[in-house]
């Protein structure tokens, strides 16, 4: 469905000391510099398939996006979209496609989101019966119909959000590119967004590239991960298999029943946190059986339950190590390795 074959993105920026002189010499002599934003990836995702696009900020994320969905041109590679190749921007290509930045919205601002939908309908040539069907799914799914006829500047950040995916969908595209969806909404929305875009997934088979660094957002939506640190792949597999191979360490949280000394607890296992009535323990994969028996015999346990790390801290920990490897810190071999797909540092 989504090919990507050694693509590589540079910006030409133009470049200027600081200082006033300098800002009227580049009026005259202007100076450029080249930014490379993705530097030579390539992947192949499945119709259908949901995939999370992660990294830190200025990986080059949100540039593979615009490039997949034919707002930017390649520098170099080759990237194919269900057959199209999104820079001509066919509208075949356009009609399957859909692009939602969450820090940039489509709706009219003084007008109702409705006169937004029925604009889409007539870019996408959405024939009337379709429409009226599709609005009527997407709206009740959403929990919008209510709002869809107030102006926009008057809706809430989740409300609007919620009529831009409605926006967004009113064509039925097959492939999804979400960038930062729910950005700023609060956790019940996020749920929401969340549980609807899956729904729609698995409603049409739709294909969908999200990026979120919201990790709950990938950990409910995304089977598969490709991780970008500075243009590069550096991950492409299971997110659980990311987990397990930065993270192999296992978290025992034990609920406890009265008072417990921090020395019991430090001879069971590395103590992550310890507050009243729950503590939580750092263990290696193979001593989890050991310290739960442990645990049990000589603490007040109610209850416990055995997590992975925190997804939060398995990308805090896999970016630390693409810093220290970029800079040289610790050396070949010790950073993660890619399954899939990446080109050879050039
Ligand atoms: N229009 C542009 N002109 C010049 N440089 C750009 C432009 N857009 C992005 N960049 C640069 O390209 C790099 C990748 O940016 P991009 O927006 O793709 O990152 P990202 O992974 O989406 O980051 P974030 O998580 O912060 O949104 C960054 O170094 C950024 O500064």
């Amino acid at each position: 469905m989504i090919s990507v074959r050694g693509l590589q993105k540079h910006y030409r920026v133009h470049k200027r000391a600081p200082g006033l002189k300098a800002a009227a010499m580049s009026l005259f002599r202007r100076q450029y510099t080249e930014v490379a934003a993705v530097g030579g990836i390539s992947f192949e995702i499945a119709a259908g398939e949901r995939v999370g696009f992660l990294g830190p900020n200025g990986a080059g994320k949100t540039t593979t996006l615009k490039v997949l969905s034919g707002l930017l041109h390649p520098t170099s590679g080759h990237v194919s979209v269900d057959g199209h190749e999104p820079r001509k921007r066919e509208d075949a290509f356009l009609k399957k496609i859909m692009l939602v930045l969450g820090q940039k919205q489509q709706l009219i601002w003084d007008l109702p989101p409705h006169e937004t939908f029925e604009l889409n309908r007539a870019i996408y040539e959405v024939p009337r019966a379709q429409y009226e069907h599709t609005i009527g799914e997407l709206t009740a799914l959403l929990e919008i119909r209510d709002l869809v006829n107030r102006p926009t500047r008057q809706l809430s950040l989740g409300e609007r959000m919620k009529c831009e995916l409605c926006a967004a969908l009113i064509h039925n595209p097959k492939v999804l590119f979400l960038d930062e969806p729910t950005i700023g909404l609060d956790v019940s929305m996020q749920t929401t967004i969340r549980r609807f875009v899956k729904d729609y997934n698995e409603r049409y088979g739709a294909t969908l590239i999200l990026t979120s660094h919201y990790m709950d957002d990938v950990a409910a939506l995304c089977p598969r991960v490709i991780v970008i640190d500075k243009g590069r792949i550096s991950f492409d597999g299971k997110l659980e298999d990311l987990v397990r191979r930065i993270r192999p360490d296992k978290r025992v949280v034990l609920r406890l029943g009265g008072p417990v000394a921090a020395e019991a607890l430090n001879a069971i296992g590395t103590v992550v946190r310890h507050e009243v009535g729950e503590a939580v323990l750092q263990v290696g994969q193979g001593d989890v059986s050991r310290t739960v028996a442990h645990a049990l015999s000589v603490l007040p346990v109610k209850d416990l339950t055995v997590e992975d790390a925190p997804l939060e801290e398995v990308m805090r920990e896999l970016f630390e190590q693409g810093r220290a490897t970029a800079s040289g810190g610790s050396g070949a071999g010790s950073g993660p390795s890619t399954t899939n797909g990446q080109e050879p540092p050039a």
